[in-house]
């Protein structure tokens, strides 16, 4: 399968959790290209998970537009989620050993990963799968003698399973030492460049940030920013308005009346002087 592309227009998430509600996503635009690798990042609690989620069908969208491949998300059953997420998408939770079965090889982990693909689904040997994220050397070792960076790559391969079109990890990277970090990144990208999979993954590592093509940051339910190669832009939302990037955004406090204006190509924001009460 190759590579599904991501589109979000006004993209809505409310938990209501103990008689009120939390706006965890409060209209996230993005789309995502086939193929592409992207990087989600943003402080805790900005709705990285949530977005996560909502793209691999575990949650459905309060409101607004979620489309992965041909898949219109919010307008899914149950059923339907269920054969997406069987075969056309695959999620690597936070917390490497929630993926997998503690009991069972590295091997069985993805045969049993691949048991609810629907009939006709072209699946991968086992073997193959491995290979992709350097592990075939333990395809039968048992989880328990395998190293925290080897269970991580255990869990993405499990996320591959299928050989879906879109691989969403959420912290794939987190609590492991430098050189296991980069290990699950460099099998990432080989899945990414070898398969032309789309990948999603959340991190809060500026190291590993830095490293990918394109990353979104989401602050308070919203993009706030887009990096490429590590360089970071403010993004014009679809209502034209622009999130300031936070080192602006402290001079210029809310309520701060802004002249925009243009000159010679270039836009110049200047904050007025207001007077004061008398
Ligand atoms: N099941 C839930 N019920 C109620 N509120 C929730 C639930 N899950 C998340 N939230 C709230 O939604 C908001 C976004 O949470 P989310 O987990 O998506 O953020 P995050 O960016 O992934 O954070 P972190 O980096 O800490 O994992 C937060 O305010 C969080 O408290």
């Amino acid at each position: 399968m190759s590579g599904l592309a991501i589109s979000t227009t006004g993209l809505v998430h409310i938990y209501r959790a103990h008689g009120h509600d939390v706006a965890a996503l409060s209209g996230i635009g993005i789309t995502v290209r086939p193929g592409e690798l992207v990087g989600l990042l943003g402080p805790s609690g900005a709705g990285k998970s949530t977005l996560l989620q909502l793209c691999g069908g575990l949650l459905t969208p309060s409101a607004g537009r979620l489309q992965i491949g041909e898949h219109n998300v919010a307008t899914m059953t149950e059923v339907e989620l269920d054969r997406m997420r069987a075969a056309d998408v695959g999620i690597v939770l936070q917390g490497a050993g929630r993926n997998l079965i503690p009991y069972l090889t590295p091997t069985d982990n993805i045969r049993y990963a691949q048991r609810a693909a629907p009939r006709g689904h072209e699946l991968p040997q086992p073997d193959d799968v491995l290979h992709m994220v350097g592990l075939r050397d333990h395809a039968s070792t048992p989880l328990t003698s395998l190293t925290p960076g080897q269970i991580q790559l255990c869990a993405v391969a499990v996320g591959i399973a299928t050989m879906p079109g879109l691989l969403l990890a959420d912290e794939p990277t987190s609590q492991l030492d430098h050189q296991a970090r980069d290990e699950v990144l460099a099998a990432i990208r080989t899945i990414n460049a070898e398969t032309g999979m789309t990948v999603l993954l959340i991190t809060h590592d500026p190291e590993v940030a830095a490293t990918l093509p394109r990353t979104i940051t989401i602050r308070d339910g919203r993009i706030a920013s887009e990096g490429r190669s590590g360089e970071e832009y403010a993004v014009v939302a679809t209502d034209g308005s622009l999130p300031l990037p936070p080192h602006v955004a402290e001079l210029l406090p809310a309520g701060t009346l802004v002249q925009v204006t243009t000159d010679d190509g270039e836009i110049r924001l200047t904050p007025i002087e207001q007077e004061g009460p008398r």
